[in-house]
C-alpha cells in the first residue's frame, strides 16, 4: 500500500526551564487509508506530536529536527515544514484534517452552523456556486448522522454529541487524504461515543482517507485501528499490527499498558475481545483462503 505521509526523525521541545523533550526522533508512515492509533500515558507526548505534524504548536514548543512529509495521490511530495502561513493554512483543511477533544467548543455560539459550515467553501473553494455550497454541506452533515435541517440551528441548540459530529463533518468537507483526530470522543458518553466511532470507520471504509487516532483508551483504539504506535516519554517504542500487538506484544511498557487496562485482561473484556475475536476469525478466513488459493 503506498503511503500517505512519513514523518522523519521528529523532535519537539518545550523551551521552558528544563527544556522539555516532549517528542524524541519519531518516525514512522502512514499508508492511505490506514488508521493508525497512537496510544500512550498521558504525558507522553501524543498531542505534542499531532499538533507538531500540523505545524500548530505555539511557543515554547519548538520543533528541533525531522520532516512531515505528505505524498499527494499524483505523486508530488509537500514537506510541511517548508510550507509559508499561507500555505499552511490552505493545507490544513484540504490536505490534513484536525478533529480535537474540544472541537466542539471551537465552533461560533451566534453564527449558525451553515454559516460556519459555508465559510469552509467560500474560503477554500471560492468558485463553488451557491447552490452547490449549501448541497455539500447537507450531504456532509447527514453522512456524520445529522439531518440536514440542522444547518439551520446555532451551536448551543445542539448536543455536544452533535457538535462534534458537525466538527467531523467540517473536518472531512475538503475530502482531505488524512484526518488527525486527538481524542476526539473522548468528552461524551460512551454510547455516543462507540456511535461516532463507528461512523468515522465507516466513512473511512467509504471515502478512503487515512486517520491518525489519538487516544489513551487502548481498548478503543485496539478496536478501531489497522496499525498502533505506542508512545512513552516522546518515543514511539513500539509500532505494529493491532492484531499482533495485542496478542504478542513485544516491549515491556506495551504489556504493561495492555495489563493496566483491566477490560483488556479481565471479565469484562468481553467487549473488546469480542471486537478482537471477530477480527481473528476475519483473519483465518483470509488465511483459509489464501491456503485453498495456492493448493
Ligand atoms: N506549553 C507547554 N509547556 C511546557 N511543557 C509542555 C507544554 N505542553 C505540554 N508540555 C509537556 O510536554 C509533554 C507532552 O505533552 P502532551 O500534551 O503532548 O502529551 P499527551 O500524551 O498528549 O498527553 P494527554 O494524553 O494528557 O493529552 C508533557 O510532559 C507535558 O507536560
Amino acid at each position: 500500500m503506498s503511503s500517505v505521509l512519513t514523518v522523519q526523525n521528529f523532535s519537539v521541545d518545550y523551551l521552558v526551564e528544563p527544556v522539555v523533550h516532549a517528542v524524541k526522533d519519531v518516525s514512522f508512515t502512514l499508508s492511505r487509508g490506514e488508521v493508525l492509533g497512537l496510544a500512550g500515558e498521558s504525558g507522553c507526548g501524543k498531542s505534542t506530536l499531532a499538533y507538531g505534524i500540523v505545524r500548530l504548536l505555539k511557543p515554547p514548543a519548538m520543533i528541533t529536527s525531522g520532516h512531515a512529509v505528505f505524498h499527494a495521490p499524483d505523486g508530488g511530495d509537500l514537506d510541511w515544514n517548508e510550507l509559508g502561513t499561507e500555505e499552511l493554512r490552505q493545507a490544513r483543511w484540504d490536505k490534513i484534517s484536525m478533529v480535537f477533544q474540544g472541537a466542539m467548543n471551537s465552533l461560533n455560539p451566534v453564527v449558525s452552523v451553515r454559516d460556519q459550515f459555508e465559510d469552509i467553501f467560500t474560503t477554500h473553494r471560492p468558485r463553488m456556486g451557491r447552490r452547490e455550497r449549501r448541497r455539500r454541506c447537507g450531504d456532509l452533515l447527514e453522512r456524520v448522522g445529522v439531518d440536514r435541517g440542522r444547518l439551520n440551528a446555532y451551536p448551543h441548540e445542539l448536543s455536544g454529541g452533535m457538535r462534534q459530529r458537525v466538527m467531523i463533518a467540517m473536518a472531512m468537507a475538503l475530502e482531505p487524504q488524512i484526518m488527525i483526530m486527538d481524542e476526539p470522543t473522548t468528552a461524551l458518553d460512551v454510547v455516543v461515543q462507540r456511535e461516532i466511532l463507528r461512523e468515522i470507520a465507516r466513512l473511512r471504509d467509504e471515502l478512503g482517507f487515512a486517520v491518525i487516532f489519538i487516544t489513551h483508551d487502548l481498548p478503543l483504539l485496539l478496536e478501531i485501528s489497522d496499525r498502533i504506535a505506542v508512545m512513552r516519554s516522546g518515543e514511539i517504542v513500539e509500532l505494529g499490527n493491532a492484531l499482533q500487538l495485542y496478542t504478542a506484544p513485544q516491549h515491556e511498557y506495551t504489556k504493561q499498558l495492555l495489563a493496566s487496562f483491566p477490560s483488556l485482561t479481565g471479565d469484562r473484556g468481553s467487549f473488546v475481545r469480542g471486537a478482537m475475536d471477530d477480527r481473528l476469525l476475519a483473519l483465518d478466513a483470509v488465511q483459509v483462503g489464501k491456503e485453498a488459493a495456492s493448493s
